[in-house]
């Protein structure tokens, strides 16, 4: 990779935000608007199945999808972003703008790091800004999680190291506890502009183009470089095995501590027989009606009994939405489901799956002839 020193760098938005907040809602806005930019997509997700890829919509930027695991604390997937990052800019002339999207659970700042990790990279790139995005509806209960007071909370260091705040599912809550919610992020981002949405609409020159890191990019390889910058108190806890740059350790390359809260993890399952649709959502519903204070996320893509399509799952706590989407086309149907929480019990969840699966397989309907049905 040749540096060429008249080449302007590229510059690299970092959307984060907590499980479910909006991040691929915007991503998929921000792809589907005209707005003159060349982005290429980076994401990462936190479940062990590829569920992301297949919610974010066709466009023509390319996306590109980081090694599994929490990018924030897990080398070989930083590794594995520098990696990309080093391909894509071979051909720099391609693209404008580098967006990558965490996993809503990781701390944006040493992923922001890992940008300035390696030297010809960082020459590069610029940081333009974190744009966080906060779920109005469910945020609270994240930033007062009492199960987390020994480890780091994402979901406040999200806010907290943010040059934007998107308050997105506004139209989920009376004004008046917006502006309460406003209050306490204000309290944790003192500078950072705070803009209600709804489906994560915003004006993409309020989001893009930030130039909100404009120090030399060098000074950036230790993920504490965002400490003191933007109201940001230090949520990273480190201690004697935290693997990133104090001194004369070289940033990232030892193991890093993992202060996530050891009893969020997720499960996952895949299906080849169908699902009986109604079955499936009722018991997803009475499931979330008495655990939705422990599962946190549920994405899934489905096969249907009975129809060409593929189905989306999407829950948030208890929130649950079940759509039909595009046709398999060529792909042969299957199912995949994430579950993200605390205390998942991967075999009860598996034997509630199960049960919801369709009995015997019948002819699959065309979309047109289930609109006329
Ligand atoms: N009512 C309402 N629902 C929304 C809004 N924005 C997003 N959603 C829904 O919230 C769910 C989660 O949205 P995503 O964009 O997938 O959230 P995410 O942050 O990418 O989620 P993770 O992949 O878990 O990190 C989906 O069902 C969205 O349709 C909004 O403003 N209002």
């Amino acid at each position: 990779m040749t540096h060429n020193p008249t080449q302007r760098p590229v510059p690299v938005t970092i959307l984060t935000g907590f499980l479910g907040a909006g991040k691929t809602t915007l991503l998929n806005h921000i792809l589907t608007e005209r707005h003159g930019h060349r982005i290429a997509v980076i994401e990462n997700e936190f479940g062990e199945v590829d569920v992301d890829s297949d919610l974010v919509l066709a466009s023509e930027e390319e996306i590109f999808q980081v090694a599994n695991g929490c990018i924030c604390c897990v080398v070989d997937v930083r590794n594995d972003l520098v990696e990309i990052l080093q391909k894509l800019l071979e051909r720099q002339d391609q693209f404008d703008h580098i967006l990558v999207e965490t996993s809503g659970l990781a701390d944006p700042s040493p992923v922001a790091a890992t940008f300035f990790m390696d030297n010809e990279v960082a020459k590069k790139v610029v940081l333009d800004g974190v744009v966080t995005l906060v779920d109005a509806l469910h945020v609270q209960p994240h930033l007062d999680d009492p199960a987390l007071a020994e480890y780091d909370n994402q979901a406040v260091t999200q806010i907290v190291v943010a040059d934007r705040i998107l308050l997105n599912k506004s139209d989920l809550v009376a004004p008046a506890q917006l502006q309460d919610l406003e209050g306490r992020i204000r309290s944790l981002n003192q500078s950072a502009p705070i803009l209600r949405t709804v489906q994560a609409q915003v004006d993409l020159s309020l989001i893009l183009g930030l130039q909100s890191f404009e120090s030399d990019a060098l000074s950036m390889t230790d993920p504490h470089f965002l400490e003191g910058v933007h109201g940001h108190s230090g949520d990273h806890a480190c201690d004697a095995h935290c693997g990133h740059g104090h001194g004369a350790v070289p940033p990232l390359v030892a193991a890093p501590a993992h202060t996530h809260d050891p009893s969020v993890a997720s499960v996952s399952f895949t299906f080849d027989r169908p699902f009986d649709a109604q079955r499936l959502q009722r018991s997803l519903q009475d499931l979330l009606a008495i655990r939705s204070d422990d599962i946190f996320r549920v994405k899934g893509i489905l096969h249907v009994q009975g129809d060409e399509r593929r189905h989306v799952l999407q829950g948030v706590h208890r929130i649950l939405e079940f759509k039909p989407s595009m046709p398999w086309w060529d792909e042969t149907p299957a199912s995949k489901l994430v579950f993200i929480g605390r205390h998942l019990q991967d075999q009860k969840l598996r034997a509630r799956l199960e049960a919801c699966l369709a009995a015997h397989a019948t002819p699959t309907a065309f979309p047109e002839a289930l609109e006329a049905a």
